[in-house]
């Protein structure tokens, strides 16, 4: 199985713990030991938000602001490549044909953010495409797609499982700007309508939730997919 996992930021180096980090770099080792081909994206989590906000007081415009995110994303990609003892190449790839030159190659591309107006999760998303992955996974702070925002109302309920067209219709309202919180990006959505990609949209602060994810179709979080879909593919229960 070929599979592109986005880890965020706020799930990957919150605080730069080293344990945290070495935690996710082993689950992604697991999956490759276990015969997938993997490849990653990093967010770029509070740290990025907290430059947008700093340089955003001192009037940097919008893709300036991204480009700070930007930068804190290939940083904390490169926090997971030191984790990955090897595997994959030793800097983040810059687009998508150096990270599928590196799959081909049998390393695990890891990336970050390419360029301004979007998030890594469309990043993750393009990649998915790109590579012709079977199965994209959002790890992010929140496990899954609920109503309305889980982190500030205590109702919100969650999505089980959407259409990629539901998604984007979910998603489109959502705030837009440079360090916006949702859990994928518009474009994302948009990709994952077009390609009709398998995915899942979890709570990744365990890694040990990815792998269970992967490998045996485990999860409590959102399962996006294809319009018509109505059985349970193998390997991807609920
Ligand atoms: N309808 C919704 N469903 C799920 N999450 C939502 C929704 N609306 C807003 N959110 C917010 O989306 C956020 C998703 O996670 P968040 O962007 O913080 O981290 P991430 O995906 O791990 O990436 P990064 O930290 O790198 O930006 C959560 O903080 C959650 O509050
Ligand atoms: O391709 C990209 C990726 C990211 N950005 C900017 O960085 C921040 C942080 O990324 P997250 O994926 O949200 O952690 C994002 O809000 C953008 O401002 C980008 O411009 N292009």
């Amino acid at each position: 199985m070929r599979v592109v996992i986005s880890i965020g930021g706020s799930v990957l180096a919150p605080d730069l713990d080293a344990d945290r980090v070495a935690g996710h770099g082993a689950a992604v080792e697991a999956l490759v030991e276990a015969g997938c081909e993997v490849g990653a994206v990093v967010g770029g989590g509070g740290v990025a938000r907290e430059y947008i906000g700093t340089a955003r007081r001192l009037g940097a415009n919008e893709v300036q602001l991204d480009q700070f995110g930007i930068d804190v994303t290939r940083i904390n990609a490169r926090l997971l490549i030191a984790a990955l003892d090897g595997l994959s190449a030793p800097s983040p790839a810059h687009d998508y044909e150096e990270a599928g030159e590196a799959l081909r190659r049998g390393d695990v591309p890891v990336m970050g953010g390419v360029m301004p107006g979007q998030t890594t999760d469309a990043v993750a998303a393009a990649l998915a495409e790109y590579v012709d992955a079977d199965l994209l996974v959002y790890a992010t702070s929140v496990d899954g797609v609920f109503n309305a925002d889980p982190d500030t109302d205590p109702e919100a309920e969650r999505h089980g499982r959407l259409t990629g067209a539901e998604l984007v219709d979910l998603i489109a309202p959502m705030s837009r700007g440079a360090g916006a919180s949702a859990p994928v990006d518009l474009l994302a959505a948009k990709l994952i309508e077009r390609s009709k990609m398998r995915t899942i949209v979890l709570d990744g602060t365990d890694p040990e939730r990815i792998e269970a994810a992967v490998l045996r179709g485990e999860h409590t979080g959102t399962d996006v997919v294809p319009e018509g879909c109505t059985e349970n593919p193998d390997g991807w229960s609920r």
